[in-house]
């Protein structure tokens, strides 16, 4: 099964099938499915596909290379020397990071082979990596030797929510919601869950050998030496603790400075700072979120009972019971895809260029989509309940009054409501969509 990735395979193929010399760099945090694109691109296409390891490459990558060029058992045992070998031919090599812990210079290395003997080949090459802030400095940083020699980056995102549809076609919008509150758009995890969901989660939690109980030390340790401070400001944020002072408070530190601590957050894709839309981009006004489901819901309700898990004494009933709370937030995100999906097909009242949160001073707005140009705008609420006429009504209200505060005032203003479930969508006051609507516009 291969789901998707089709804007990723086609700036990929176009790389392949150029006339000239091309060298991408392929990076994204584990899981997400760097490996399976990159060979999908390549599956009709001769290749040599090698992943490093800790040590010894030199070696283990010729005999690799071997299977496609014989003649490489001649050369001498340095890159270089394979390089001459490989001119013309399409080599992927996965998890380069472990190349330059390995070897420092292999950078300066890889820029002379470039420099000297691939440039004018029709060669390509293809790295990939996992670790978010050893990509980013030693391959993509302008100061890396390999800075100038790249053709072609491509950053690997999760999946979009819509595409959770494809992995389990049978189940219904609400459950995917919920499928997507745990493993968000991430193959790996997805191709984990058999349905019921909630059955499938019970048994995995169980289990003695549960991947649950040790990705997240796996996925933090491509990035930290020392985790412990970043554990703890990720469980602050998934309890809802999005300010600065939010986040100390609840780390219990007064005076010390955890700024290093959410950039290096920021940075390896952690976390995300997200600021009212309608403000510039210098204000201090920042708010920290989690950037993925799954370590939202790891931090939320794995982290904090792994004693009780380990002893076999956790019950699900802990995550359902609190579960409607949390995927208010997810929901939130999904409501965001679906305007946006709704945008591109013009099935709003306008096009919008701008959707973000808003708050100020304890009030909030879950989205606002703006026109700056047009000086339209949209105000959405975002519920994940199951809402009848007098909730919409009151919503509505709320929503009306919010949207003075924003200070748009000579903005054309519209109203959308985004329910799990909406009686009476015909209400022309605003604009109401459910899940009931997904199947049409997804
Ligand atoms: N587009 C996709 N459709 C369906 N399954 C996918 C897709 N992409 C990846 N997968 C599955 O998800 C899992 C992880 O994918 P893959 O190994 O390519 O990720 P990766 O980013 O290279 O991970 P890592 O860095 O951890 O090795 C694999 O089992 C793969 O089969």
């Amino acid at each position: 099964m291969f789901i998707n990735r089709e804007e990723e395979l086609k700036a990929l193929s176009e790389k392949l099938n150029s006339n000239t010399f091309e060298f991408v760099v392929i990076y994204g945090r584990r899981r997400i499915g760097k490996t399976k694109l990159a060979l999908k691109s390549v599956e009709n296409k001769e290749h040599i596909y090698y992943l490093a390891v800790e040590g010894d490459n030199l070696k283990h990558f010729k005999r690799y290379a071997s299977k496609v060029v014989p003649t490489i058992e001649y050369a001498r045992e340095d890159w270089e020397a394979y390089f001459n070998f490989l001119k013309d031919k399409i080599i992927i090599i996965d998890e380069f990071p472990n190349l330059i812990k390995e070897n420092p210079n292999i950078l300066s290395l890889f820029q002379r082979i470039v420099d000297v003997h691939l440039k004018d080949t029709k060669t390509k090459l293809i790295i990939l990596g996992s670790s978010i802030s050893m990509m980013g400095e030693k391959v993509l940083s302008y100061k890396s030797p390999l800075y100038g020699r790249k053709t072609g980056v491509l950053k690997i995102k999760p999946l979009k929510f819509k595409h959770l549809k494809e992995f389990f076609p049978n189940a219904t919008w609400k459950e995917l919601v919920e499928i997507y509150g745990f493993a968000d758009g991430i193959p790996y995890y997805l191709e984990k869950i058999k349905l019921p969901f909630w059955d499938y989660l019970e048994e995995e939690i169980k289990r003695v050998d549960s991947f649950l109980k040790y990705e997240v030390d796996f996925l933090m340790k491509y990035e930290f030496e020392e985790p412990t401070t970043y554990k703890k400001i990720l469980e602050a944020i998934s309890f809802g603790n999005h300010s600065l002072g939010e986040i100390k408070n609840y780390l219990g530190i007064k005076h010390s400075d955890i700024t290093p601590y959410l950039k290096n957050l920021i940075e390896t894709e952690f976390i995300e700072r997200e600021i009212p839309i309608t403000e510039s981009p210098k204000t201090k006004r920042g708010r920290y979120y989690i950037k993925d489901n799954f370590i939202a819901f790891y931090f939320r309700y794995i982290f904090p009972n792994l004693s009780a898990i380990e002893e076999g004494i956790f019950e699900i009933g802990e995550i359902k019971n609190d579960y409607n709370q949390y995927l208010g937030f997810v929901f939130e995100k999904v409501a965001k895809e679906f305007l946006i999906e709704l945008n591109k097909n013009n099935k709003l009242p306008f096009k919008f260029l701008n959707i973000g949160r808003w708050w100020k001073k304890g009030e909030e707005v879950d989205l606002i989509a703006l026109n700056k140009n047009e000086k339209r705008v949209l105000f959405v609420e975002v519920k994940w309940k199951n809402l009848k006429g007098k909730d919409v009504k009151k919503i509505l209200n709320d929503l009306k009054r919010k949207s003075e505060l924003v200070g748009l005032d000579d903005y054309e203003k519209y109203y959308a409501i985004i329910g799990r479930r909406v009686e009476n969508k015909e209400d022309k006051d605003c604009l109401l969509f459910d899940l009931g609507d997904f199947d049409r516009c997804l």
